[in-house]
């Protein structure tokens, strides 16, 4: 497979060697300043850049008929936009806020306790992130994603805030600690127990082979697509 990078920064290069072990070409890198690139030379796009321009790399694919899977976090106010755009042009599109499949398999355990947990009235439920200090984002997509199950499965849950407790509220502590790939725990605490759940990532490999996958598994298809498509999970 021809693939685009979008966005050549540390997720790019990962998934770049990743891609090359499996077999697939890298046609082209995209960084900053990087404007006048033909995206049509590709069969698929990975875009793994920073908030402020996901969105018109996401548009850019659709609108030339390129496949593209978006890690890119930071940028969901603009994802019915992208999912319009989608489906106007018949493209193919993925965003994950998280591609590892460790983390996916975790969002569904997430999921399974907040159902255990919403009859239990005298637990608290608090989330904590921390990533690497260049991260430009909190909190983060994966713990947003996390916050959001809660919600769907757990009414006694309406919204997330950071830094924040209050009524019916998940507070989220995002913290960035140098080198951090990216730590997520949830907590269940009570006046006599703690109930915690945590995903810890060692490197960027879990990421990067997850949206190679997905890559790999979109070409051909259209529409708006998900991990659990994917990974057949959930
Ligand atoms: N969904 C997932 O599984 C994961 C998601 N992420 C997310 O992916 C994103 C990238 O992470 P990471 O690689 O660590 O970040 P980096 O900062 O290392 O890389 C981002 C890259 O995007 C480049 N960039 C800037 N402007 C543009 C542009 N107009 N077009 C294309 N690229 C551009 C930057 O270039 P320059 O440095 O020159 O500005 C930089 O090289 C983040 O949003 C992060 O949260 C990260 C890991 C996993
Ligand atoms: O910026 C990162 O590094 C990461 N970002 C994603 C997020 O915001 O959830 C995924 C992963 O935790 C690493």
């Amino acid at each position: 497979m021809n693939i685009a990078l979008l966005g050549y920064g540390k997720m790019g290069k990962t998934i770049e060697q990743i891609a090359i072990n499996r077999g697939h070409k890298i046609v082209l890198t995209v960084d900053k300043d990087d404007d006048n690139y033909d995206i049509t030379k590709a069969d698929v796009a990975i875009d793994f850049s920073i908030p402020t321009v996901a969105f018109n790399n996401i548009s850019n694919c659709l609108n030339n008929g390129v496949p593209v899977i978006s890690g890119t976090t930071g940028w969901l106010e603009h994802y019915d936009k992208a999912v319009a755009l989608c489906e106007e042009k018949k493209g193919a599109f993925i965003y994950a806020s998280n591609y590892s499949l460790g983390v996916n398999i975790f969002f569904e355990l997430n999921k399974t306790l907040a159902k255990m947990m919403s009859t239990l009235k005298q637990y608290n439920v608090s989330m904590e992130e921390i990533h690497h200090t260049q991260k430009l984002d909190a909190p983060s997509g994966t713990a947003i994603s996390l916050a959001n199950d809660i919600i769907a499965h757990n009414s006694n849950f309406e919204k997330w805030q950071l830094d924040e407790s209050g009524e019916k509220t998940i507070p989220i502590v995002a913290k960035r600690i140098a080198d951090v790939p990216g730590t997520h725990t949830i907590k269940y605490e009570s006046e006599v127990d703690t109930i915690s759940i945590e995903h810890i990532a060692h490197n960027r490999q879990g990421f990067a082979l997850g949206a190679v996958v997905a890559a790999e598994w979109i070409v051909g298809k259209s529409g708006v697509f998900s991990m659990n498509d994917v990974l057949n999970i959930g």
